[in-house]
C-alpha cells in the first residue's frame, strides 16, 4: 500500500516527531524519515515523502535497527530503544511485525538504478542469490522497494514492468562482469588497492552499476552519469558524489576514444594468460586455469562468453496435464512470447526473452508447463522409465526431474522421491500435486545413506542427481562462479562417493543405476564413475546413444553436454546395470 504525502516540517518539530517514530531510523543511524504527516515550515524547502507499508522479521527489524539502538537493560533489547532524544519508547509487538516506514522520496532518481545497487548490496553483503528468475512475486517488489527505503534513507518512484526486468537483467550483469568492472574501477581510480578495498560497499556498487551500464548496456551517457552522481551524494555524501561523476567520466572518454584499458595476453606464463582472460571475461582464474587444461583456450573462451550472456530457458509441456507442446506454443504466443521448439525434446521450448510474462501467466501456477532445462530433460531419457516401473530419485528436490520421470509413467508404477532438504522436499510435494502426478510420486525426507538400509535392491531404476558445484549453468546462476571454491570440489566428490554407493544398493538385480550432476568437471562426473566402478565389478557401463543426440555421447558412453556446443546448460550422465 503507497500513499504519497508532501511534508514540510520545522526542525523542531522533526525532533518531537523523531521521538514518535522511532522506528524510522535508517540503518546507517542517520535519521532518514519524516515525521507521518503535517505542513509545517522547514525553511524554503517542500520535501516529498512516501509511507512504505512493509512487514518484517522481528530479526529483519533487529538487524536494520542495531546501529541506533542502544541498550536499555533489563534484558528487553528486543523492543525498547533509546532514541536520539534519549527518551526510552516501547515498540509494540504489532507494530515491529508490520510496521510503517516513512522515508523522503527522490523522483530523479530512476528506481532501476537505485533497487539494483541496493539488490547487488545484499547478494555481496548479505547472501543472497542473484537467481535471474528470482524476485518477481508483486510481494517480493513491495519488499524490495521497502528493503530500498531503509537502506537508502530515502525511496523513489515505483518500478515499472520494464523497470522490474531492468533490474533483474542489470543485477546479474553486473555480478557475472564483477572481476572486468572492479578492474576498470582500479584503472581509474586514483588510489591504491588497498583504499579501493575499504571503499563503502554501496559506493563500490554505485561504480560497479556505473560502468556496466556505460561499457556493456551502453546506455545514455547523461543520463547515467547524472543518476549515478545523485544516487552517491543522496545515499552517502557530497564528496563520493563527486568521486563517481569523476571516474565514469573518465572511463566515458577512454570509452569514446576507444581506449578502455585491457589485459595484457601477450607475453608471460600460463598462469598469467589465464589472469588476463580471466579478468576480460570475468570469472575466477582457478576455473580458467582448469577448464584451459581440460577445453583448451579457444573453447574455455567460448564457455565463458556463453556463461556471460542471457541464459536461455526451456519450458517442458506437462503431459501429465495432458498438454502438448502445441499447447503449450499457442499460449506463449496469446503472450506474445518468443520461443523456438527444442531441437532435441519433443516436449520442450526455448525461450530466451519474455520468461516474466510466463511466470507472470500463471502456466506454471496451474501445472500447464515447468521451467526445465533440456539438459535435465535428456538426463530423465537416459533412467527410460517404464509404466509400472518403480523408481527411487535419490537425491530429488526440488522435483524437476522426478516429475518429468512420474509424468512419463502414464499413472503405472512409483517415483520414490527422496531428499534430505525437508523444505525443499515439500516444494516437490506440492508440484506434484499442480502436475497431476501426486498419485504415483512418493515423498520421503531422508539422507539417502540411511534410506538405503531400509530399501536395499528394491529398485527396477535408481536416479543419482548428486549434488555438485553447478559448474554447467553459470549463465542462470550469475553469482555461482564468485561463491565457488576449488576447496568445495574436494568436498563434493567425497559426498558423490558416498551417495554413489548408497544410491547403487537400491537397485535390484537386472536393474538401472543414472549417476548425473550439472557440472562440466570430470572430477565430478567420469572419475567418480572410474573410481565406483573399481569397487564394484557387478555395475557395467551402458552406453547413453540410443537415449540422447549423438553429439552429446562422450567416448566411454556417458551423456554430456556444454552450454558452448549445445546451447544448454552443462551438464553429465552415466548410465550403469547392476548383473547381479
Ligand atoms: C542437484 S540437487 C537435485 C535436483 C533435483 N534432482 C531436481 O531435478 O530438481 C541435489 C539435491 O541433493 C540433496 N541432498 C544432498 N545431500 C543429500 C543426502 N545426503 N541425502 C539425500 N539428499 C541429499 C539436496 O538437498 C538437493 O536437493
Amino acid at each position: 500500500m503507497m500513499v504519497m504525502r508532501i511534508v514540510v516540517l520545522s526542525p523542531q518539530q522533526q525532533q518531537l516527531q523523531w521521538v514518535a517514530h522511532f522506528s524510522s531510523f535508517s540503518p546507517t543511524g542517520v535519521f532518514s524519515s519524516p515525521p507521518q504527516q503535517g505542513h509545517i515550515s522547514e525553511g524554503p524547502q517542500r520535501v516529498l515523502y512516501r509511507t512504505v507499508r512493509c512487514r518484517q522479521s522481528r530479526d529483519s527489524w533487529q538487524k536494520d535497527t542495531a546501529p541506533t539502538r542502544r541498550s536499555v537493560g533489563n534484558g528487553q533489547r528486543d523492543h525498547r530503544m533509546l532514541t536520539q532524544t534519549g527518551r526510552i519508547v516501547t515498540r509494540p509487538y504489532e507494530q515491529r511485525e508490520l510496521r510503517r516506514q516513512h522515508v523522503r522520496l527522490e523522483p530523479d532518481i530512476s528506481p532501476h538504478r537505485a533497487v539494483a545497487v541496493v539488490r547487488l548490496l545484499r547478494i555481496e553483503e548479505g547472501g543472497a542469490y542473484a537467481d535471474v528468475l528470482s524476485g518477481e512475486g508483486e510481494k517480493s517488489w513491495e519488499d524490495e522497494m521497502a528493503y530500498l527505503g531503509r537502506t537508502l534513507g530515502f525511496c523513489t518512484s515505483e518500478l515499472d514492468l520494464r523497470g522490474r526486468r531492468l533490474v533483474t537483467d542489470e543485477v546479474a550483469g553486473v555480478v557475472r562482469w564483477k572481476r572486468y568492472l572492479d578492474f576498470l574501477i582500479l584503472s581509474f581510480f586514483k588510489r591504491d588497492l588497498q583504499d579501493y578495498e575499504r571503499m563503502e560497499p554501496l559506493l563500490r556498487q554505485i561504480l560497479r552499476v556505473g560502468i556496466y551500464e556505460l561499457v556493456k548496456l551502453e546506455m545514455a551517457p547523461h543520463a547515467v552519469l547524472n543518476e549515478a552522481m545523485k544516487l552517491a551524494k543522496v545515499a552517502l555524501r557530497p564528496g563520493a558524489g563527486n568521486m563517481v561523476n569523476g571516474l565514469l567520466r573518465s572511463v566515458l572518454a577512454y570509452q569514446e576514444m576507444g581506449k578502455l584499458p585491457f589485459p595484457s595476453l601477450e607475453g608471460g606464463d600460463e598462469r598469467s594468460r589465464a589472469r588476463a582472460l580471466a579478468t576480460i571475461h570475468s570469472h575466477p582464474v582457478w576455473m580458467v586455469r582448469r577448464w584451459m587444461a581440460q577445453f583448451g583456450e579457444g573453447n574455455t573462451v567460448r564457455l565463458m562468453e556463453c556463461n556471460n550472456r542471457r541464459p536461455i530457458f526451456a519450458l517442458r509441456a506437462n503431459s501429465a496435464q495432458g498438454v502438448s507442446r502445441t499447447d503449450l506454443i499457442s499460449e506463449l504466443e496469446k503472450l506474445e512470447v518468443a520461443h523456438v521448439e527444442s531441437p532435441y525434446l519433443q516436449d520442450f521450448i526455448r525461450v530466451s526473452i519474455g520468461m516474466q510474462d510466463v511466470l507472470r501467466s500463471g502456466l506454471l501456477q496451474n501445472g500447464s508447463c515447468a521451467v526445465q532445462d533440456e539438459s535435465a530433460g535428456l538426463v530423465v531419457g537416459v533412467v527410460d522409465a517404464q509404466p509400472g516401473d518403480t523408481v527411487i530419485d535419490c537425491c530429488a528436490a526440488p522435483g524437476g526431474k522426478a516429475l518429468f520421470l512420474a509424468s512419463k509413467m502414464k499413472g503405472q508404477g512409483k517415483v520414490v522421491a527422496v531428499d534430505v532438504n525437508e523444505g525443499r522436499l515439500r516444494m516437490l510435494t506440492e508440484a506434484a500435486k499442480v502436475q497431476g502426478v501426486s498419485d504415483i510420486v512418493i515423498s520421503c525426507h531422508y539422507d539417502l545413506r540411511d534410506y538405503a538400509a531400509k530399501a536395499a535392491r528394491s529398485a527396477d531404476r535408481v536416479l543419482l542427481d548428486a549434488p555438485c558445484s553447478g559448474l554447467g549453468v553459470l549463465s542462470k546462476r550469475a553469482d555461482l562462479r564468485w561463491r565457488r571454491t576449488p576447496e568445495d570440489l574436494q568436498q563434493l566428490t567425497n559426498l558423490q562417493d558416498d551417495l554413489l554407493e548408497a544410491a547403487a544398493s537400491l537397485v535390484r538385480s537386472g536393474g538401472v543405476l543414472v549417476y548425473s550432476t550439472c557440472s562440466i568437471e570430470p572430477a565430478e562426473n567420469s572419475d567418480r564413475i572410474g573410481f565406483f566402478l573399481s569397487k564394484h565389478p557387478e555395475f557395467t557401463i551402458e552406453t547413453v546413444e540410443s537415449f540422447v543426440p549423438a553429439t552429446m555421447v562422450s567416448e566411454e558412453g556417458f551423456f554430456c553436454s556444454y552450454p558452448h556446443e549445445h546451447q544448454m546448460d552443462g551438464a553429465f550422465a552415466a548410465r550403469m546395470r547392476r548383473a547381479t
